[in-house]
């Protein structure tokens, strides 16, 4: 028998734990893992408990249940510690960027049935100042947007939430003058409506926002967008749906495993979705240095 400690977040997407947890269990239970379970009580709940369970040895593997803000703070829980546990990770938020880009499969028997084969895979995790993400880093006024949505709406009305504050958001938004020091670049200096370090190809529900992030790389793909109006923003979001943006002469792309960033101004990062301090900051690509079933 093997042993899991399943960390699940009660609140998260339509509140789909609260009915599949027995389901889950059982289903693992049969296929030889025996799981012990913790649902988050609030915000930094999920790492404390992921700290825990490494900490307190006994177990095999780690479990998140959520939406990308549990799994993010999950990871922020085993990242800095010796003996990092495989992780499985059952997408049941709002957007479930992570569990997309991943493959992770929809269906929670699918994903029950790859934990019980217990094949894990590395990844690159990405490291912000003293934090670290799986799925991307920003900063810019647009990317503010997820914490913006209130967790009723994103329950009631799922991926539409965001879409609705992200108009409403366009409208307001505002340059910021960045100086962006990257490993093997040219120092950029300008004022950019954002900048995303994407460690995956699915971010906030785009699926070819960066198109040839891979998660096993050791690289990062970096996006700016140069200061532009609303309709050259719409024109840009248009063209990303499509994976077409990234020859337009308003977005730098490059490839890095190494970046730092500073502003005169005040700018917000948002790590995976979760408010991550204010620049400077620096970002270091850590390679292979998690595994996750899948
Ligand atoms: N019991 C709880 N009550 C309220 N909030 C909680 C609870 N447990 C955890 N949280 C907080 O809920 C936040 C959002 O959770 P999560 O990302 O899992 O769901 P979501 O927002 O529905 O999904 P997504 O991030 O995909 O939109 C987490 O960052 C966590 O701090």
């Amino acid at each position: 028998m093997k042993r899991a400690r399943l960390i699940y977040n009660p609140t998260s997407g339509r509140e789909e734990m609260k009915r599949r947890l027995a389901d889950i269990l059982q289903r693992l239970d049969a296929g030889g893992i025996e799981t012990s379970v913790h649902a988050t009580t609030g915000e930094g709940d999920a790492t404390a408990a992921a700290a825990d369970a490494v900490e307190r040895g006994g177990y095999d593997l780690v479990i998140a249940a959520g939406g990308d803000g549990t799994l993010y703070e999950v990871i922020n829980g085993m990242a800095e510690k010796q003996n990092r546990l495989p992780l499985g990770v059952f997408p049941m938020g709002t957007t479930n960027d992570f569990a997309r880009a991943l493959g992770i499969p929809r269906q929670w028997e699918d994903y029950c049935d790859l934990v019980i084969k217990q094949e894990a895979k590395p990844l690159d995790i990405g490291k912000a100042n003293d934090k670290y993400f799986i799925n991307i880093a920003g900063g810019g006024s647009l990317t503010e947007l997820t914490y913006e949505v209130p967790s009723k709406l994103k329950t009631m009305i799922g991926q539409l939430a965001y879409y609705w504050k992200g108009i409403e958001k366009m409208v307001s938004l505002a340059p910021q003058e960045l100086t962006i020091r990257a490993a093997g670049q040219e120092v950029l200096h300008d004022e950019f409506m954002l900048f995303l370090i994407a460690n995956t190809n699915s971010v906030g529900g785009f699926d070819k926002l960066a198109p040839g992030a891979m998660i096993d790389d050791g690289l990062f793909d970096v996006l700016a967008v140069r200061n532009c109006n609303l309709a050259e923003m719409i024109r840009l979001v248009t063209l990303a749906l499509r994976g077409e943006h990234l020859s337009d002469k308003k977005i730098i792309h490059f490839k890095t495993d190494y970046m730092e960033v500073t502003s005169p101004g005040h700018v917000q990062l948002n790590l995976d979705g979760e408010l991550g301090g204010t620049l400077p900051a620096t970002f270091r690509n850590l390679p292979r240095h998690l595994k996750v079933f899948r």
